[in-house]
C-alpha cells in the first residue's frame, strides 16, 4: 500500500490540533508568542511632530522675509516647548518636539550662527526634516493581526504604541524523551557500542525556538516498561509529548506499542525521506509525536510536521514555510518513492538562486544539516538534471 504523502499527513495532523488557551504576557516574555487578538493603535506614532535632525526649527515665511532670525529657545528631546516667537528660530535636536508656529527644520550643517542670529546657507523646503505626528501609525489603525507570531520588530512596534502586555496563546510545555540504550550524554565516556545523544539538544532547541517550555525527560531505556513509564510521566506533566527513536519495526522499538497501550496511535509511516516512521497519536489525551531516531530524520520531520502543529496549537495562522524555486547545480537521476528533502545550500547566482546539495545525504549525517541553509524538495517519482528548477525551503524560516 502506498504510504501517506507529506501533504496529506500535514493536513490530517493540523485537523487534529486541540484547542488551546490564551494568556496575558509582558513584552519581555512574548518573543515567539502568537497573538490571540488583533492589536489596534491607541495613539498616533510618533505621538508628536518632531525633528529628524539636529539643527534649527523656524517658520519658512520668516526666513523668506529676509530679517535675521534670533535664537529664542532651545528644545532638547523630551522637552515641551513653548510656541515659536514670530521672527525667531529655535535650537532643536533630533526627536525633539516641533514648537507650535515652526514649519521647517534646517540641519545644523546647512546653516551657521553669526553672533546670535542664524544664517541659512541652503534654501530649505517647507516642512523639511519634520516627522509629523502619526507618520508611522495612526490612532485606531489595526497594526497586528490575531495569529501573528511576535518577533523582535513586532515587540518594538507594540512598545512604540505603549502596549506593555499582549494576549497570546498559552506557553506550551513540551516533554522530550530520547529513547535508546546506546545513548550517552556529551561529556560522558563512550563505551563500545555507544554513541552520543545528539537529538536531545537539537530537538530541545527546536522546541524552545517556538517559545515553548521543554520538559526534558532525558534518556529512556529500550524496554516496554521504561518506555511506558516515561510516556505516562510525560503526559502527566506536559501539553505535548515528543520522543525520539524506537518508532520503526525492530524488536527494540517499543514506542508505538506503549503509546497504543496508554492512548492511541493515529498516524504512522509516511512517504518522506528522511523520516518515514514518524508516529503521531495521543498518550492519555495528550498529543504525542514519535520522531525517528536518525538525527536528520528527526530534524526534518520536526521542522516540516511537528512545528506547524505546535504553531497551530498556539493559534498561529502562518504555519508552513514558503518554497522558493532555485536552479539545481546537481543531477538527481533516481526517482524515489518518498518525497525527499535534501540538505542543500542556496547561493545567489548570475541568473537567480542556485542550489547545491551535501554529498552525504544519509539520515544519520547531522553534518549535512549543520552545513545546509535549505532543504531541496524532490517530489515522488521526479528526477532532476543540472540546470532544472527545484523547490527549496530556507532553514532560517523553520529552525
Ligand atoms: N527493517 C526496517 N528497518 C528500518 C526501517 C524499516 O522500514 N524497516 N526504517 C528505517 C528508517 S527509514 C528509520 S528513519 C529508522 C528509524 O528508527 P527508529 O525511530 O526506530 O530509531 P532507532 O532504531 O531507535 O534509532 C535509529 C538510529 O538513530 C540513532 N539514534 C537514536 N536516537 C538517537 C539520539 N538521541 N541521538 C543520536 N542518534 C540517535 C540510533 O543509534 C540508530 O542509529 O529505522 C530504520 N530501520
Ligand atoms: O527515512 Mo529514514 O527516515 O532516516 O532513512
Ligand atoms: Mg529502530
Amino acid at each position: 500500500m502506498a504510504l501517506r504523502s507529506v501533504a496529506e499527513t500535514l493536513h490530517q495532523l493540523l485537523a487534529d490540533v486541540p484547542t488551546w488557551g490564551t494568556e496575558s504576557r509582558n513584552l519581555a516574555q512574548a518573543q515567539g508568542a502568537i497573538l490571540a487578538a488583533d492589536v489596534c493603535a491607541q495613539i498616533d506614532v510618533p505621538p508628536l511632530d518632531n525633528s529628524a535632525m539636529d539643527g534649527y526649527a523656524l517658520r519658512l515665511s520668516d526666513l523668506s522675509a529676509g530679517a535675521p532670525l534670533r535664537i529664542s529657545q532651545r528644545i532638547p528631546a523630551g522637552a515641551n516647548p513653548c510656541a515659536l516667537q514670530a521672527g525667531t528660530a529655535a535650537r532643536i535636536f533630533t526627536g525633539a518636539s516641533i514648537p507650535a508656529g515652526a514649519d521647517t527644520v534646517v540641519a545644523q550643517e546647512d546653516c551657521e550662527l553669526v553672533g546670535d542670529t542664524l544664517a541659512v546657507n541652503i534654501a530649505p523646503r517647507l516642512g523639511q526634516h519634520i516627522r509629523p505626528r502619526g507618520q508611522d501609525i495612526a490612532e485606531g489603525q489595526r497594526i497586528l493581526l490575531k495569529g501573528h507570531r511576535l518577533l523582535a520588530a513586532d515587540l518594538g512596534l507594540l512598545a512604540s504604541l505603549g502596549v506593555g502586555s499582549v494576549q497570546v496563546g498559552c506557553r506550551l510545555r513540551v516533554a522530550l524523551m530520547s529513547t535508546g540504550d546506546e545513548l550517552r550524554e556529551p561529556g560522558e565516556m563512550l563505551a563500545a557500542g555507544q554513541i552520543y545523544n545528539s537529538n536531545r539538544p537539537m530537538l530541545a532547541a527546536l522546541i524552545a525556538s517556538l517559545g515553548a517550555e521543554v520538559i526534558d525527560l532525558g534518556i529512556v531505556a529500550d524496554t516496554p516498561q521504561a518506555t511506558r513509564d516515561a510516556l505516562a510521566r510525560a503526559a502527566a506533566t506536559a501539553d505535548v509529548v515528543i520522543s525520539s527513536g524506537g518508532v520503526s519495526v525492530g524488536e527494540e522499538d517499543h514506542v508505538k506499542a506503549q503509546v497504543e497501550a496508554l492512548g492511541s496511535l493515529n498516524l504512522w509511516k509516511l512517504a518522506i525521506k528522511p523520516g518515514k516512521p514518524l508516529a503521531y497519536g495521543r498518550v492519555a489525551e495528550v498529543p504525542f509525536f514519535g520522531l525517528p531516531g536518525n538525527p536528520v530524520s528527526g530534524f526534518v520531520t520536526f521542522c516540516l510536521l511537528v512545528r506547524p502543529y505546535l504553531l497551530k496549537m498556539q493559534g498561529a495562522t502562518q504555519l508552513q514555510s514558503p518554497q522558493w524555486a532555485a536552479r539545481a547545480l546537481f543531477d538527481w537521476p533516481r526517482a524515489g518513492t518518498r518525497q525527499e528533502y535534501l540538505r542543500a545550500r542556496v547561493t545567489p547566482g548570475d541568473a537567480g538562486m542556485e542550489v547545491e546539495i551535501h554529498p552525504q545525504q544519509s539520515s544519520g549525517a547531522l553534518s549535512s544539516v549543520s552545513w545546509c541553509n535549505a532543504l531541496a524538495v524532490i517530489p515522488i517519482g521526479k528526477t532532476l538534471s543540472r540546470g532544472d528548477s527545484v523547490d527549496v525551503i530556507f532553514l532560517q524560516d523553520i529552525s
